[in-house]
């Protein structure tokens, strides 16, 4: 995988290290709900009852397109994914039980990457 850069100061470049850690997200065998936005045409409910939709390919062009000025921006669109699936999915149910296991999967690693920074 692609190595964060170092820069002169020493800084890691933290987006490039988000970059990096989409990767991880988007691999991830549970990550099949959060990949592509919801459907709102084909989903009952979810356009109404989700005030701000968010997924990993959304976050990916976000990135691409230098809407993020640092890993804050980030990291609060991966959390409303997560937060988006617990408000409109039962804990129990498959995509509840995905967006669980996948937020206590980032939030280990965001750590680690703080403690980086
Ligand atoms: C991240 O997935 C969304 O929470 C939508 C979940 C969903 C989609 C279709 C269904 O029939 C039920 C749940």
């Amino acid at each position: 995988s692609k190595k964060a850069k170092i820069w002169r100061n020493g800084s890691t470049n933290e987006l490039e290290e988000c970059h990096q850690l989409l990767g991880e997200l988007e691999t991830h065998q549970d990550a099949w709900p959060f990949l592509q936005p919801v459907n709102l045409k084909t989903v009952p409910g979810y356009k109404k009852i989700v005030k701000k939709p968010m997924d990993f390919s959304t976050i990916r062009e976000k990135i691409i397109n230098k809407q993020y000025s640092s890993g804050e921006g980030f990291k609060d669109d991966v959390n409303l994914v997560f937060d988006n699936c617990e408000r409109f999915n039962e804990d129990n149910s498959e995509i509840g039980k995905a967006g669980h296991i996948m937020r206590t999967f980032f939030d280990k690693r965001w750590t680690e990457l703080l403690k980086r920074w």
